[in-house]
């Protein structure tokens, strides 16, 4: 039996006849903190959507937790950088909205169920913002829009929960704080996290896994042969990161960086799979030196 949470299989998307993603394979198990990166356009947001049900790929299978994805529905629990949230209705309300959509009350603003209050305040209180329930969007900062868009997104527990970009629009700090606070949330509620950023600082310091998503690829058929879409190219364990942002400031965690920048990202080398080890079973996998592991207090996965 595929146990699996997400498990994603020959997965081939296009638009107007330019093939966007090309062969996507991947299983995430639970528990799993996959940050994916990528040159932009390469079908990272595209995946997403795929992933939520918004559209469905022309070939291959996504199935959650075994049972294959059909269209949204509110277990699919998702963060954008931005819009997340219903700007005329206040934080308590935005979390409660899945529920009332469940109940088939989202269109009534005087709906209220005392237990759906009761648990959209014990996910405010897990996302820091009790004291902000009757606030509206616009009277919150970025960071604390992007902490109740969690909340809504949590509340409806998500067996994956997907981020795109979720902390592209905050200023350096607040992102380094709203970092620390997911790390905390991924380990306390168990969750399984499917995250789309462009910063790779932020993959490796967030992920338990990297995923490399490149452009273009054109195998060992040469480099004249027809580029297709996005693949995985990299598929990397990473380090398990204590809760501090002092690592990233660790030369052990500098060089991870620089090499996973050299080997999925050069594009002497992202063009060619065949500078990957293609041994994982699962997708193309490159394996990081045991340097990483040695002295460093890092450990890999
Ligand atoms: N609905 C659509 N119709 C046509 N083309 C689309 C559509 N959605 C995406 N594309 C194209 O698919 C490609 C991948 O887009 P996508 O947004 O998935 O990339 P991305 O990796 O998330 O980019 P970025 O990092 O810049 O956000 C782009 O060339 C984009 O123009």
């Amino acid at each position: 039996m595929d146990e699996s949470k997400l498990h994603i299989e020959d997965v081939y998307k296009s638009y107007d006849g330019k093939v966007i993603l090309d062969d996507i394979d991947l299983k995430v198990s639970k528990g799993e903190f996959c940050s994916v990166v990528g040159p932009s356009g390469c079908g990272k947001s595209t995946l997403l959507r795929l992933i939520l049900g918004q559209e469905f790929p022309d070939r291959g299978r996504i199935a959650i937790d075994g049972e294959p994805v059909g269209t949204p529905d509110t277990h699919r629990g998702i963060v954008f950088q931005r819009y997340s949230l219903f700007p005329n209705r206040t934080v308590l309300d935005n979390v409660l909205l899945g529920k009332k959509f469940q109940r088939g009350q989202w269109w009534n603003p005087f709906h209220r169920n005392q237990d759906d209050i009761d648990e959209a305040m014990s996910f405010l209180k897990k996302v820091r913002l009790e004291n902000a329930a009757d606030k509206y969007p616009h009277e919150l900062s970025g960071g604390m829009q992007q902490r109740a868009a969690i909340a809504q997104a949590l509340i409806m527990k998500p067996p994956v929960l997907l981020m795109d970009e979720p902390f592209g629009a905050l200023d350096p700090d607040t992102r380094d704080e709203l970092q620390v606070f997911l790390l905390e949330l991924w380990e306390q509620q168990e969750l399984t996290v499917f995250f789309v950023t462009h910063d790779l600082t932020e993959a490796c310091f967030l992920g338990s896994r990297l995923l490399v998503l490149s452009q273009y690829y054109t195998d060992d058929r040469g480099l004249d042969a027809p580029a297709r879409g996005g693949r995985i190219v990299a598929d990397y364990p990473l380090p398990s990161v204590a809760n501090s942002l002092e690592i990233k400031d660790d030369p052990a965690f500098q060089r991870l960086i620089s090499d996973v920048r050299n080997a999925g990202f050069d594009p002497r080398v992202r063009q060619h799979v065949s500078e990957f080890n293609l041994t994982h079973s699962d997708s193309f996998q490159t394996v990081l030196p045991d340097e990483y592991s040695q002295g460093t207090g890092i450990r890999i996965r």
